[in-house]
């Protein structure tokens, strides 16, 4: 138990500064007496300066101290020195200076001075610093009242409590709870609470990141879950894309095949319908012909039984060729529902082709990806030659690389993991080792501060023992020997515990547990890239798993594209020149196609006129055949004859006739009277004076007596009208000329002309038709090749 041994007081209040005040404690108690104002307070405002560093209150700027001005000094040092035993038994010493300066204008100047605690043993007494345990007032104000074993709390408020600050229990609950809380310590348990709580919010702080962090991981579990997944999903759809593209082979090798049979159709088809044209053609020919026959039907030589025998022949040929006209038709309906099929065909596949070629291109890309990946794989792993121009050969050649090194990097992740589970060990082995050591030396330390102490107390006993006995030099004599010898043995054992060099040790161990520790770390991050690299050559197998199955893909995909590459290029094809091949080729059918279109386009622009000018030809002879026709009829209506010229020459004869008998008047018949009577009496033509004789006279009268009767006025009336009649049949017969003509010319020359024209046209027009059809099958199935 702590006890309080001496008090000396120099300066302070009614203290003088030139002498020291010593007041003795005895135990049990010591009790204060004195008038007011003699300084028993003093005495208890010094003890708790000595023990807490704390002044009485209202004594600021210097008030605690000695008055200088009662001191007649400019300036005073004041000291209190307290002796006390400490709880554990140790006799200490405290002591606190103090000093205030009268200022200039007629204030004080305090100032604090050197504080020291130090055992009390002989050597400080003597002003050795071995014994001091602390020259610092705040070190001191908490040091001694932890020395005394108790609180600075009860210090203050309980066993020194100043008279002014005695009624604290009487203050209000906040300050009355501080004070109890100080003085029962509950505030370092508050503080303790406090820090708790703050622990709590940071630990909970850390969980709720833990949380997260856990979420993130979990998340990131079942993302990579996912990943598997889609994985298994992705190999499972790319063996259901080889089995697809198995059967897309065989459904294309399908679709080659109906291709061919298509293609022998539409040759077959082209000519059946070229043959239909023909047919169409002949028929329109034939029905022109029946036309024109219609026309100029005229009667057929024969028997009535010939005749119905041709006929019937005739009806037999018409019906065979209807029914063959029919059959051809059908033929063509057939072949042109097989057009369309084998054109609905041909735009499925040239969808699928698109299909593939998309596949192609994505493989493509694939494979980009994969050069990428390779590229950078071998940067990262320091392969060299794969950074450009990466055939297939060099993929393999990468492959077998990387599994090279995988093996490598494998034995050596096996070798580190060896050895640092072997280093592992070895350092649990050495930590625990050091961890025994360590414990070793701490209950080593332990003891010897045990024995320290005890030696302490034995010397502690040993002065209080050579204080009782002053008067016994004999016991003094022999517990200094005493004294020696344990402070001798004391020495030794300091020396023993400096020699063993503990602490040198100690760190060393801890240097090399640091040492440990950071090869640790680094092994540990060794580790943990060798893992990294492992799950990267993991994927990079999958990788090449996916890169191996795409290859082979690729080759199948080349192998068939190879066969047309062979058919368009017409050369065995090479990775290197093969897109060019095909661009090239690609180029000159695009080229070949457009002058095919443009050969499709005049090739019809020529049928399409040939067309037109043989309608409007037809039409031309159609009309001018019915011009013909109606000027034959004409000709027939207005000429009996069969010369036109003859009928004329008559008409104009007649017209003659008719015009000299016309001009013969009335008179004339008096004349052919008095010369047949004349000649009748002379026997002589008075006309011409010629004698006839009795025949002649028979002849002459005849004669005359017609042209007595001719010239009769019912005669010349009726001459006149047969006049007028050979007059407007000579009109009719000089109109019929310039018809005679026309109709000559469109028989002779305009319509054989067309005829011939016609002719010439028809005979081009198949030639035509066919090239056109021709040069339309050809572009409709002109192969293109794609680079892709
Ligand atoms: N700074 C000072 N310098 C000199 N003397 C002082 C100073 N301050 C106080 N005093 C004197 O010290 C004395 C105070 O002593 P103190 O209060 O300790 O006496 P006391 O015995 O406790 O009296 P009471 O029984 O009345 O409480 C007074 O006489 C006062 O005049």
């Amino acid at each position: 138990m702590a006890s309080l041994n001496k008090l000396a007081i120099r300066g302070i209040r009614s203290f003088d500064d030139k002498q020291i005040s010593v007041i003795e404690f005895f135990s049990p108690v010591t009790v204060i007496v004195g008038h007011n104002g003699s300084g028993k307070t003093t005495i208890i405002e010094c003890l708790k300066y000595a023990t807490t560093g704390d002044q009485p209150p209202n004594t600021r700027g210097g008030a605690f101290i000695h008055d200088p001005k009662m001191a007649n000094e400019k300036e005073v040092k004041a000291q209190v020195k307290l002796r006390f035993h400490a709880a554990n038994g140790a006799r200490m010493l405290a002591v606190r200076n103090l000093s205030v300066t009268v200022k200039k204008t007629a204030g004080l100047t305090m100032k604090t001075l050197e504080s020291i605690l130090a055992l009390a043993d002989n050597d400080s007494g003597k002003g050795g610093k071995r014994g001091v345990i602390s020259t610092k007032c705040a070190e001191m104000d908490a040091e001694i009242p932890q020395l005394l074993g108790v609180s600075k709390a009860v210090l203050e408020n309980v066993i020194f409590c100043h008279q002014e600050d005695s009624y604290w229990p009487l203050a209000e609950p906040a300050a009355l709870k501080k004070k109890f809380d100080d003085i029962f310590e509950a505030t370092k348990y508050t503080k303790a609470l406090d820090s708790i709580k703050a622990l709590r919010k940071d630990r909970v702080a850390e969980l709720k990141t833990e949380k997260e962090r856990l979420d993130g991981l979990s998340r990131e579990k079942s993302h990579a879950d996912k990943l598997k997944a889609r994985i298994v999903d992705l190999n499972q759809s790319i063996a259901a894309k080889e089995v697809e593209h198995d059967d897309t082979k065989k459904a294309y090798d399908a679709i080659v095949i109906s291709n061919q049979k298509f293609n022998e159709y539409a040759t077959h088809f082209r000519e059946v319908y070229l043959r239909v044209e023909n047919y169409n053609d002949n028929i329109a020919k034939i029905q022109l012909d029946l036309d024109e026959s219609k026309m100029n039907l005229h009667e057929m030589p024969g028997t009535d039984e010939e005749l119905e025998a041709k006929l019937k022949n005739s009806d037999g040929d018409a019906v065979r060729n209807r029914q063959k006209l029919a059959m051809q038709q059908s033929k063509a309906d057939t072949t042109e529902g097989e057009l369309i099929a084998a054109r609905k065909q041909h735009t499925e596949l040239a969808e699928r082709q698109g299909t593939f070629k998309a596949e192609f291109e994505a493989q493509q890309e694939r494979m980009a990806d994969r050069e990428v990946v390779i590229q950078r794989t071998s940067e990262k792993l320091k392969i060299k030659g794969f950074s450009s121009g990466l055939d297939s050969d060099k993929v393999l050649a990468f492959m077998s690389k990387l599994q090279e090194l995988h093996k490598k990097q494998k034995a050596t992740v096996e070798n580190l993991q060896r050895e640092s589970s072997n280093k592992s060990e070895e350092y649990t082995r050495k930590s625990a080792q050091l961890s025994s050591t360590l414990q070793a030396f701490k209950a080593q330390r332990a003891s010897l501060q045990h024995q320290l102490s005890k030696h302490q107390s034995a010397i502690t006993l040993s002065e209080r023992q050579l204080e009782a006995t002053h008067n016994l030099p004999s016991e003094l004599n022999a517990l200094n020997g005493d004294i020696e010898e344990k402070q001798n043995r004391l020495k030794k054992v300091q020396a023993e515990i400096a020699a063993a060099k503990y602490d040198e040790r100690l760190d060393e161990k801890t240097a090399s547990t640091k040492l440990l520790e950071e090869r640790r770390d680094v092994l540990n991050s060794e580790f943990k890239s060798i893992n990294m690299q492992s799950d990267a050559r993991a994927k990079l197998q999958v990788y090449r798993n996916t890169a191996k199955a795409k290859t082979a893909e690729i080759k199948t995909t080349v192998s068939t594209a190879n066969i047309g590459f062979r058919r368009l290029v017409g050369a065995e094809p090479h990775p290197d020149t093969m897109e060019r091949e095909v661009d090239r080729v690609q180029v000159e059918k695009e080229h070949e196609l457009a002058a095919l279109e443009e050969e499709a386009s005049s090739t019809n622009g020529v049928l399409h006129q040939a067309q037109s000018l043989l309608s409007s030809l037809k039409i031309q002879l159609k009309s001018k055949k019915e011009e013909l026709k109606g000027l034959d009829k004409r000709l027939k209506t207005d000429l009996e004859a069969d010369s036109l010229e003859e009928a004329l020459v008559e008409a104009g004869n007649e017209v003659d006739v008719r015009k000299n008998l016309a001009s013969i008047d009335a008179g004339s018949s008096k004349v052919y009277d008095a010369l047949l009577k004349i000649g009748k009496q002379k026997k002589v033509c008075t006309a011409c004076n010629r004698h006839m004789d009795e025949h002649e006279l028979v002849v002459f009268e005849k004669s005359l007596k017609d042209q007595m009767k001719k010239s009769s006025p019912e005669s010349l009336a009726s001459i006149r009208e047969e006049l007028q009649e050979w007059q407007a049949e000579l009109t009719k017969l000089q109109n019929l000329r310039p018809v005679l003509i026309a109709r000559d010319r469109l028989k002779d020359i305009e319509v054989p002309e067309l005829e011939a024209k016609i002719k010439e046209q028809d005979a081009k027009i198949p030639s035509a038709s066919a090239a056109a059809e021709l040069v339309r099958l050809c572009s409709i199935f002109h192969p293109i090749p794609s680079a892709r």
